[in-house]
């Protein structure tokens, strides 16, 4: 994995929160699920988030990644603000600027692991880079099973159809929810040695929330999040210093 990607943008970081709060429900029944995150993330880095559960990991990645909308703040990616897109253009750039990577896969099973890997860009309307494909697929071990179909694959394997689904758009930013949490741990290794390489080799930012103190001390630094606030960072995390603050953080 030799190439670059491609900066769409020249800011140094990928993603930005601004103060960013979300509310679910109103008055008597709401619940704060983020309150006034904060947040930088350099490009070329590889982030975790943990805290307990309810904290806000799930809510805090799909503000950052355009899914949902904050209540007040401000995301950007790059130097696009996010939070003021329409969704015909926050659906646009979240397809060709986001790469998603989710627990259950989410592949097409009537779609070769080729056919799953392209489909971002014939969604976008855009041309598949054929080397870029094949160096994608090779990079995760998947150069041999390119007209297989996912029921054909294991599930690591699937995952990292997955992983080069995600990075075929060359986006700005990988999102990544609990990547790892359907998988065993040998496959586990595999998938998050596989995001360390796009992260050393590619330059890629990619963002994961995970509950397992092992995925977390593969990224550069855990986030971590209680009650919708923002409650420390850890920059080179072991998976035993990250499993003894989330024990100081609650239950998990
Ligand atoms: N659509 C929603 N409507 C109402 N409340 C919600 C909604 N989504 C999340 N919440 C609440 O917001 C808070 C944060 O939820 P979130 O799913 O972001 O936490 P999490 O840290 O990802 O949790 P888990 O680790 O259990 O997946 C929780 O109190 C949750 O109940």
């Amino acid at each position: 994995m030799a190439f670059a990607v491609r900066r769409a943008t020249s800011t140094n970081y990928s993603i930005r929160l601004d103060s960013v709060s979300k509310v679910y429900g109103s008055s008597g029944s709401a619940v704060r699920a983020l309150d006034a995150v904060s947040i930088e993330l350099r490009r070329g880095t590889f982030t975790a988030v943990m805290g307990p559960s309810g904290s806000g990991k799930s809510t805090f990645l799909n503000c950052a990644a355009g899914l949902d909308r904050p209540t007040s703040g401000a995301v950007w990616l790059g130097d696009v603000e996010l939070s003021k897109l329409g969704e015909v253009e926050l659906t646009e750039v979240r397809r060709e600027r986001i790469g998603f990577i989710f627990q259950a896969y989410n592949l097409l099973g009537s779609l070769t692991v080729e056919e799953n890997v392209t489909l971002p860009l014939r969604l976008a309307d855009r041309k598949t880079d054929k080397a870029f494909l094949r160096e994608v697929l090779t990079a995760v071990g998947l150069g041999e099973h390119m007209k297989r179909r996912p029921s054909e694959l294991s599930g690591g394997q699937q995952q990292r159809v997955a992983v080069a689904r995600a990075l075929i758009t060359h986006p700005d930013v990988v999102v990544a929810d609990e990547p790892t949490g359907a998988l065993d741990s040998r496959s586990s290794k595999q998938v998050l040695e596989l995001l360390r390489q796009v992260v050393d080799n590619m330059g890629q930012t990619v963002l994961m929330v995970t509950h397992d103190p092992v995925a977390a001390s593969h990224a550069d630094s855990v986030v971590f999040l209680a009650d919708g606030r923002l409650a420390g960072e850890m920059t080179r995390p072991t998976p035993d210093q990250v499993a003894a603050r989330m024990t100081h953080l609650g239950e998990w």
